[in-house]
């Protein structure tokens, strides 16, 4: 009674047909929220939808959102066998779970990962030095001082990928390697294959038992297992080489320190540690990663957009020396082009979905215990009112005077308390490579290729369409 409208549910399958007839056809699931919303949502706060078993809330105005943020009764993350699965069938990690465990764990994380640069002088320093291999590598693979079409989409990978994992690992990879390549196809295929807020066989569990292969249940195990073998290898050769006497070199030492000291207590356990590592793994790269193919596809259609940020490295950096987080102050535009990477990436998007962990209200709606809330962030990030042209790459509107600032509109990270843990090492990842890449080379439509599509592939994650550039180097 009183839950947000929608369309209607028949036995089973809730208003699953619906909401696949309209994806088909309008390609993506943003795009069917948002029609289903026109039609059913008359104040729009929210859209009901049943999905086989789940009971969702597409939380879609700006109000809506924040109110939906602030409501601790909204806090928690939601069970069942897709977010379980991923954590061999218990609830683990710190991206999708609640409760003691997520509290006790995320603190542990971030004050852990702060004394190996997280959110400190020393990430800008790491983001630096990574950014250093990667336009090495773009030399080299160019031919120094020639010019080369280069794919770009999945250019950034393994790079932003090093500058998390030197601080939770101590590593960094050769985006060359092949495990590293074949990890990094897993991982977009995985995030191409479900949504935000399920897939197939989370809404019909049954599924997982008759049709394991064609609902993808067999596949999302099968990349699962791998990316817990390369995990679980990684945290066992550091277990081999502890050794308590020594400093801890990174965040694995840290925990492996803990359960050593004092076993399997309270919210830690080696599990755990296997997913956290996962969590940060797909929530700390992905994510980067994908906003910045999309900021670079603008910035191959938009000639103009570049030449200004180059303008700007020239005057503040020059040539003789690469960027740093320090100029940033001084680079209004170039940071402002972060944002508008951030919100292309996020305006595509649904939030991490929540659930609610008792009966509540929002938006003047009940809202029943385990239902589960997803912040539509394309009516916000995307709106014509509060972006004005939103499909444009117009890194002009996060500033004033010339300097930036950021409406109160503005939260591609989320609020409150399950806010972005990663947002500061995203924005500073973000701001060095392209600036960085800027400072040396130009990325111009590939001759013969059209334009960098505006279209995306759509997923948990969106990403930009593959597109190709012709990279120019600048001196
Ligand atoms: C452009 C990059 C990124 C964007 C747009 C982004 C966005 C978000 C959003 C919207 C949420 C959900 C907030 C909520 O549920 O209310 C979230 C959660 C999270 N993000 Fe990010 N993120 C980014 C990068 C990162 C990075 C680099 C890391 C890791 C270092 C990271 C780690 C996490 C974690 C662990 C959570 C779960 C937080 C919790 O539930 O307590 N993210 N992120």
């Amino acid at each position: 009674k009183n839950f947000p409208p929608g369309p209607k549910w028949v036995p089973v399958l809730g208003c699953a047909a619906e909401v696949a007839k309209l994806r088909e056809k309008t390609g993506y699931l943003y795009k069917a929220v948002k029609e289903l919303s026109k039609t059913y949502c008359t104040n729009g706060g929210a859209l009901g939808l049943k999905i086989g078993k789940d009971r969702i809330v597409m939380v879609n105005t700006l109000e809506a959102n924040r109110e939906m943020l602030g409501n601790e009764d909204l806090d928690g993350r939601p069970k069942g066998i897709f977010y379980q699965t991923r954590t061999w069938g218990e609830r683990r990690g710190v991206l999708l779970t609640d409760g003691e465990l997520w509290k006790e764990q995320r603190r542990f994380l971030v004050k852990h990962l702060k004394e190996f640069g997280f959110g400190r002088k020393g990430m800008g320093n790491i983001a630096c030095s990574e950014a250093a291999y990667m336009i090495n590598d773009l030399a080299e693979t160019l031919g120094n001082n020639n010019e080369g079409v280069m794919q770009m989409h999945n250019f950034f990978n393994t790079y932003i990928l090093n500058t998390l994992w030197s601080m939770m690992a101590g590593i960094r990879y050769n985006p060359k390697e092949p495990q590293m390549q074949v990890l990094q196809n897993l991982l977009f295929d995985l995030f191409s294959a479900v949504d935000m807020v399920g897939t197939a066989f989370s809404h019909f569990p049954l599924l997982c038992i008759i049709a394991p292969t064609t609902s993808g249940y067999k596949d999302f195990v099968k990349t699962h297992k791998r990316i817990w073998k390369f995990l679980r290898d990684e945290i066992a050769s550091h277990e081999e080489r502890f050794d308590p006497d020594k400093e801890d070199r990174d965040f694995m030492d840290v925990y492996i320190r803990i359960l050593r000291e004092h076993g399997e207590v309270n919210t830690y356990s080696k599990g755990q540690l296997v997913a956290m590592c996962m969590d940060m793994f797909m929530a700390g790269t992905e994510t980067t990663s994908k906003s910045m193919s999309f900021g670079f596809s603008y910035l191959v259609r938009e000639q103009e957009v570049q030449k200004k940020a180059q303008m700007e490295i020239d005057r503040v950096v020059g040539r003789d020396r690469r960027p740093c987080l320090d100029d940033r102050d001084q680079m209004p535009y170039n940071s402002a082009i972060v944002h508008e990477c951030v919100r292309h990436f996020m305006g595509r998007t649904f939030g991490v979905p929540h659930r609610a962990l008792r009966n509540t209200k929002l938006a003047g709606y009940n809202i029943p215990e385990d239902t589960m809330i997803v912040s539509n962030f394309t009516n916000i990030l995307l709106n014509d009112d509060l972006f004005p042209d939103p499909y444009a790459f117009k890194p002009e509107r996060f500033l004033c005077d010339g300097q930036v600032k950021l409406p109160d509109y503005y939260f591609p990270f989320g609020m409150c308390k399950h806010r972005c843990m990663g947002d500061v090492l995203a924005k500073c990842n973000i701001f060095i490579f392209t600036t960085t890449m800027l400072q040396k080379f130009s990325f111009l439509p590939a001759p013969g290729e059209p334009l960098p599509s505006l279209d995306h592939v759509d997923g948990a994650t969106p990403a930009a369409a593959p597109f190709k550039a012709l990279v120019v180097p600048r001196y």
